[in-house]
C-alpha cells in the first residue's frame, strides 16, 4: 500500500533551498517551476552548469549562491531539496533539517526523503499527482503522458462553467452539493 499523503503547495509563499547546481538540482528545480513559475526559490553550489543557468535565466525570483553549502543556508526555509554530488553532505543536511522540523528531499537517496516529487499531470486547472511509492518513476512518468493525452484540452472550459454555476447556487451546503453532484454526473471525458 503507498501510504504516502498528497499535497498541493503554494511555493510562491514557501521558501525552497534547492543544494546543488548540476543536471539533478536541474531536474527537480525545472519540476518545481514549471508547476508554480513564482516559486521562492534559492540555490546554493559551488558550481552551476550552463543549461541550469540558461533554464533559470526566465524566473528572475529565483536566487543562486555561487559557494558551497553552508548549515546557515537552512534558516527561514520551508522546504529543502539535496542534489549534489556529496552523498555525506546530504545525509548532514537531512539530519539538521529534522532537527529543524525542515521538510526535505534527498536526490536518489528515497530513505532520507520526507517527500517525494510526483509525475505531474496538467490540463489548465486540472492538476493530478501520481506516486508509484517509488517502485518505479519511470512507470510513473508514463501514466503522466498517457492521461495527458486522454484528458481532453476542453477540460478547462468545463472546470470554468462549473466556477461559474457553484458561485451562483444559492441554499445550504447540502443543497449545494446535491446540485453540484446532478450537474456532473452525466461527465464522461471523450477525446
Ligand atoms: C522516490 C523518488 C524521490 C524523488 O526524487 O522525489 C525518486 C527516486 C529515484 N528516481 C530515480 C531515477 C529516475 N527518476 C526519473 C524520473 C522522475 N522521478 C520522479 C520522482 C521520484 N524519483 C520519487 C518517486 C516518485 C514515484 O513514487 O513514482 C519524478 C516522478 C518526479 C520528478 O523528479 O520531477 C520524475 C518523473 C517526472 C515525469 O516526467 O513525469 C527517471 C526517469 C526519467 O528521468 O526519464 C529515472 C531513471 C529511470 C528509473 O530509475 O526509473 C532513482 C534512481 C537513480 C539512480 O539510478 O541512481 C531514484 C532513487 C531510488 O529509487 O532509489
Ligand atoms: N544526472 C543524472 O541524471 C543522475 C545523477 N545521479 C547521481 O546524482 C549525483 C548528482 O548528479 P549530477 O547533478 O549529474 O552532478 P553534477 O556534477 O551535474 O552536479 C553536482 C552539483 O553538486 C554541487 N555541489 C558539490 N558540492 C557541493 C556543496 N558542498 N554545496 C553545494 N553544492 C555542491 C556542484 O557544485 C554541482 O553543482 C551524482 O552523484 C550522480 O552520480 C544518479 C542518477 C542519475
Amino acid at each position: 500500500m503507498n501510504e504516502l499523503f498528497p499535497i498541493f503547495l503554494k511555493l510562491d509563499r514557501l521558501n525552497t533551498l534547492v543544494v546543488g547546481g548540476g543536471n539533478v538540482a536541474l531536474e527537480k528545480a525545472s519540476a518545481l517551476l514549471r508547476n508554480s513559475p513564482g516559486a521562492s526559490l534559492t540555490l546554493v553550489a559551488p558550481m552551476f552548469r550552463e543549461d541550469t543557468l540558461v533554464y533559470l535565466k526566465d524566473f528572475p525570483q529565483v536566487i543562486l549562491c555561487e559557494r558551497g553549502f553552508e548549515f546557515s543556508d537552512l534558516e527561514g526555509r520551508d522546504l529543502v531539496i539535496c542534489a549534489t554530488d556529496n552523498r555525506e553532505l546530504h545525509v548532514g543536511i537531512k539530519e539538521v533539517c529534522a532537527e529543524r522540523h525542515l521538510l526535505c528531499n534527498v536526490a536518489d537517496t528515497p530513505d532520507l526523503c520526507d517527500f517525494y516529487l510526483g509525475s505531474i499531470v496538467q490540463k489548465g486547472d486540472l492538476k493530478i499527482a501520481i506516486s508509484t511509492n517509488g517502485k518505479s518513476p519511470t512507470l510513473a512518468k508514463r501514466i503522466r503522458a498517457f492521461l495527458e493525452d486522454v484528458i481532453p484540452e476542453e477540460i478547462q472550459e468545463g472546470l470554468e462553467g462549473m466556477e461559474a454555476v457553484r458561485k451562483t447556487l444559492k441554499g445550504d451546503f447540502q443543497a449545494k452539493i446535491k446540485a453540484l453532484n446532478e450537474l456532473t454526473k452525466d461527465l464522461v471525458f471523450r477525446k
